[in-house]
């Protein structure tokens, strides 16, 4: 049943950009949801120097190149998506639509893009292969602990049929978020972490984020990609590395791509915007293995900017949110839609007839 808040009364103004999606959101999300949505750690410097910083960057257009006709397609890990943006993972989408996981799941399939879908979702990874059966899925994995819980997932999503794992490795702890400390942030009694239902042992007690508290493991390190890779065939994407240094472990450890992110800016605050960590990394790894990014794409032009440094595909976030908040599988696509136009706009304008045609040409050189 849907909930007041997502009463569909003020959904009549045309959405023109991710910013509209965004205001909805704000006025029509309860503001403890809002604020988690929103929020970045500490004082937020991470969170919106990730936007801030596309703005620094600025493009070198070429002219007269013929762009009757474009092309967005590409592929990553060999699978061809209509565009290079899929969605990141994030948690608890019931809290922003009624059929949360469930209608981005359907969106993306519609759209066809990948979505990477968060161990914290509020449907079970079961319910989300049923709903959206011919989707392109990643799955995100956190270490708990209890490796149990980790391996049990990992097995779950390889039998049914998702095409990779997404480690995410900056959150040994979870970030400061003032908001959600001041809010006693807490799902609702009607929700809960689906993937988890009945794993853990001990459900009493102190609780973060729909789950026992301090459950994640803060002593993984490189050799769990060994253990992981021990558990699956999967291809494994390590998600959160922002320096070269990283980044050549990353290869010499056998995964087969990168996420450049920094969450959203949700966990070290006063750390670099993705964007500018982008091209060391795209340096160091020389073709290697695949590298995409996530964190404060809001535009055509941002896409644009990641790929011209050398980003394989872009990832959002918090905009998949915002579109599920104002109309559910109706409203993700619609965020979807319109960064692709936006994207193919931005292409045209500067020369690009597809995906390829995209390079550091574009950049103007003092941002390399
Ligand atoms: C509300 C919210 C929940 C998130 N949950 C997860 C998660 O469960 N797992 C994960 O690896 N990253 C999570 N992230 C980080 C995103 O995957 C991604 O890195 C970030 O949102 C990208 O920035 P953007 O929101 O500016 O697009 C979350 C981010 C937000 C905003
Ligand atoms: C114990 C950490 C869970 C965090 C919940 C999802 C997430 O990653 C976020 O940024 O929020």
């Amino acid at each position: 049943m849907k909930n007041a808040c997502f009463s569909s009364a003020m959904n009549t103004t045309a959405k023109v950009c991710l910013t509209d999606f965004e205001e909805y959101a704000r006025q029509h999300l309860s503001k403890s949801t809002w604020d988690y949505y929103a929020a970045g750690a500490d004082e937020c410097c991470t969170r919106d120097d990730n936007l801030q910083a596309y703005k620094r960057i600025r493009l070198r257009p070429r002219i007269l190149r013929d762009v009757s006709m474009s092309d967005t397609r590409t592929t990553i890990l060999g699978t061809e998506i209509s565009f290079p943006v899929g969605i990141a993972p994030t948690a608890f989408h019931c809290l922003a639509w009624y059929e949360g996981e469930l209608a981005t799941a359907r969106a993306t399939e519609a759209v066809n893009t990948c979505y990477i879908t968060s161990t914290y979702s509020t449907c079970s990874v079961e319910e989300i292969c049923a709903a959206a059966p011919n989707g392109y899925r990643w799955f995100q994995l956190y270490v708990y602990r209890d490796r149990k819980l980790s391996e049990q997932l990992v097995h779950r999503v390889e039998a049914l049929g998702y095409k990779a794992l997404v480690l995410t490795v900056d959150v040994p702890y979870t970030g400061k978020r003032r908001d959600d400390i001041r809010n006693q942030f807490k799902l609702p009694p009607h929700l809960k972490v689906k993937n988890f239902d009945g794993m853990f042992q001990d459900a009493a007690g102190l609780e973060e984020y729909g789950v026992p508290s301090n459950s994640l493991d803060p002593s993984i390190s490189w050799k769990d990609i060994h253990w992981l890779q021990s558990l699956t065939r999967l291809p494994i994407i390590i998600k959160g590395i922002l320096t070269k240094e990283d980044a050549e472990l990353a290869v010499e450890h056998g995964v087969q791509g990168i996420i450049v992110s920094n969450h959203g800016g949700r966990q070290l605050d006063g750390g670099p915007a993705t964007i500018d960590c982008l091209s060391e990394i795209v340096d160091t790894v020389q073709g290697r293995i695949e590298v995409y990014m996530d964190g404060g794409i809001r535009t055509g032009s941002d896409v644009l900017k990641a790929l011209a440094l050398g980003a394989k595909c872009v990832f959002i976030g918090r905009p998949a949110i915002w579109g599920l908040a104002y109309k559910g599988e109706e409203g993700v696509k619609e965020v979807l839609q319109i960064l692709n136009e936006e994207f193919r706009l931005s292409m045209a304008l500067s020369g690009c007839r597809n995906v390829a045609e995209i390079n550091r040409n574009l950049i103007q050189i003092s941002k390399l």
